[in-house]
């Protein structure tokens, strides 16, 4: 399928099916007027439209270097200075509205009743679930042919295989979404759209080397966490098809190198990787936003380093958080110009890199290459040691990241301090002590105490990924992460946490008939809020997470009403 869908799609490297060298060699046409430049930044400072990622996504009308000509010459004969009308106008004569390059998708795999829906008692949660899987409908996106004919008129990325969006203002795929989305979908029996889902994934890996933040062009510097690999995992474990990863491992493998070439750092003598990105000025879907935010900096240098900052922050998928802030006296009170994602050493990625490793280690010994798989085993051990030596702190009795500016850990909660729980980066000989240590992190940082779930931060800084905003991949993984330790008060928190965050949802999703983007962790069945945009409804990761504990927990949710349960227990 993968050698059908290359033969679909331009790709614009020096040979057709070898896995591009490096980043560089790939230039996407259109990123002259999507990801930089003079009339990229005149439109975007003019605020034509509310929201900043509006303009990005428009269809070009003509050709980019035409397109690029004529506002030469709007800006030559307005002495530079265009008025608002003028940009308004320009516009709407070289640009189509937002999204005219995706058509809406029935996945040809969607069936009414998956399985998963037998193995809810409750009615009212199992016509919930039946509601969840119609909205992987309304999710399904397919772009039109002309995008694979003329991608230079377009900011997506064009894709062999149709996908399922997150909803609301993303409407193309997100990388590290699609992971908690695609595990929905192989929940709901959609093998097929899955498949797709990673097979474009991996075309994006022969093309341009790595996979971008999101399916645009203007993401092109910067990745996301990587689960690429996780994904492999979850379609194999479901479908039992291990040719599929064997398959797969080229391009896993360059994923996996990509990820550690050009995103590490040594430290305490350990290589590790941080969050970063590689292209240069503001944000291209929040560039007022970014040039607001970097009016704080006098020099041109200073403010290149903020916007690296935040799109470094961006690639990590947490944008925003105080957990990115290094303040002058090392903490994280602050706000956005005291971003220093560049300079954290993030649990979750080294706990994400160290899994890849060790997976492309189990998907080489099921096709027998022995050396690779030794060779994958000692890249896994080597991240191992570095997480031990470096990320787990025996005080605090948790991983934490680590702040290389002022040489020290950074004890402030975060879900993804508990992410080695979730792919098993520990010893498993210590399995006890730190089932032991973790319960009492989480006792006092007083996580069993919100009803909405746990919180991403203890700090309420107006950001989208600080306090009391909840996300559901963050439940995933503290959750799961907690279920893996196997011990009995482990299995018996991650159990309570998975029924609340479920009965949560229905309560947010009784009272309004959405499924949110976030949550609110202070109010049981509360929607999230803050950050940069408004809070979005759909929503693929937290769709994906519900139908999966739907049909692990349907039969113990059966009690009551299916509805407030956790928030009564609480209150
Ligand atoms: O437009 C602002 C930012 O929006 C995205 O980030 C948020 O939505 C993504 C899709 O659900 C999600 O992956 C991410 O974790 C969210 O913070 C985008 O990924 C950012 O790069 C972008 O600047």
């Amino acid at each position: 399928a993968l050698s059908q869908a290359k033969s679909l799609i331009d790709y614009r490297v020096d040979n057709e099916n070898a896995i591009a060298k490096d980043v560089e060699t790939y230039n996407f046409e259109s990123c002259q007027i999507y990801c930089y430049g003079e009339l990229l930044k005149t439109i975007q400072m003019a605020k034509l439209f509310e929201d900043s990622k509006t303009f990005v996504d428009m269809k070009l009308k003509q050709a980019p270097a035409k397109t690029l000509e004529d506002f030469e010459l709007l800006m030559e004969s307005k002495n530079r200075t265009p008025s608002r009308e003028d940009l308004q106008k320009f516009v709407d004569d070289y640009f189509s509205p937002k999204g005219t390059e995706l058509e809406l998708w029935t996945p040809t795999d969607w069936t009414a009743n998956p399985s998963f829906l037998d193995r809810i008692t409750d009615p009212d949660l199992k016509q919930w679930g039946q509601e969840l899987n119609n909205i992987w409908k309304d999710l399904g996106r397919k772009m039109n042919d002309d995008v694979l004919k003329n991608p230079e008129y377009y900011s997506i990325i064009p894709v062999p295989n149709p996908v399922i969006i997150p909803g609301g203002r993303f409407i193309e795929f997100y990388y590290w979404d699609s992971y908690w989305i695609i595990r929905g979908l192989l929940h709901s029996e959609m093998q097929d759209t899955a498949r797709g889902m990673i097979e474009n994934f991996m075309s994006i890996v022969q093309r341009i080397g790595f996979i971008p933040n999101g399916g645009r062009v203007y993401y092109w510097g910067r990745s996301q966490p990587p689960l690429l690999t996780g994904m492999v995992k979850s379609y194999v474990d479901f479908t039992n098809d291990d040719l599929f990863a064997i398959n797969a491992l080229e391009v896993l493998e360059h994923e996996f190198e990509y990820f550690v070439n050009n995103h590490s750092v040594q430290v305490k003598g350990h290589n590790l990787a941080v969050y970063r990105d590689s292209s240069t000025g503001p944000r291209p879907e929040s560039y007022r936003e970014d040039v607001e935010t970097a009016e704080n900096f006098d020099t041109p240098e200073a403010k290149e380093d903020h916007y690296s900052e935040l799109k470094s922050a961006a690639e990590s998928g947490m944008d925003f958080s105080s957990r990115w802030f290094i303040n002058e006296n090392g903490t994280n009170v602050g706000n956005l110009s005291h971003l220093r994602t560049r300079s954290i050493v993030p649990v979750d990625l080294n706990s994400f890199l160290y899994w890849n490793a060790k997976l492309i280690a189990e998907f080489h010994a099921k096709a027998g290459n022995v050396d690779k798989m030794t060779e994958y085993e000692k890249k896994a051990q080597t991240l191992l040691q570095g997480i031990q030596d470096v990320l787990w702190n025996e005080e605090a009795g948790c991983w934490l990241d680590y702040d290389m500016i002022n040489e020290k850990p950074r004890d402030y909660f975060v879900p993804t301090n508990l992410a080695p729980l979730f792919v098993k980066a520990y010893n498993i000989s210590d399995t006890e002590k730190i089932s032991a240590s973790v319960l009492s992190y989480i006792e006092k940082n007083k996580l069993d105490t919100f009803p909405g779930g746990v919180p991403n931060t203890l700090y309420h800084t107006g950001e989208q990924w600080d306090f009391p905003n909840v996300w559901a991949p963050m439940q995933y993984i503290v959750v799961e992460g907690l279920a893996n330790l196997n011990t009995p008060a482990a299995k018996e928190l991650s159990k309570k946490w998975a029924l609340r965050w479920v009965k949560s949802n229905f309560k947010a999703y009784t009272d309004n008939f959405h499924m949110y983007e976030k949550y609110n962790a202070e109010e049981f069945g509360g929607h999230g809020g803050g950050g940069e945009y408004g809070v979005q409804t759909g929503f693929g990761w937290s769709n994906g997470v519900i139908i999966e504990w739907l049909s692990k927990h349907g039969r113990e949710l059966s009690e009551g009403s299916g509805g407030g349960g956790a928030g009564e227990e609480l209150q």
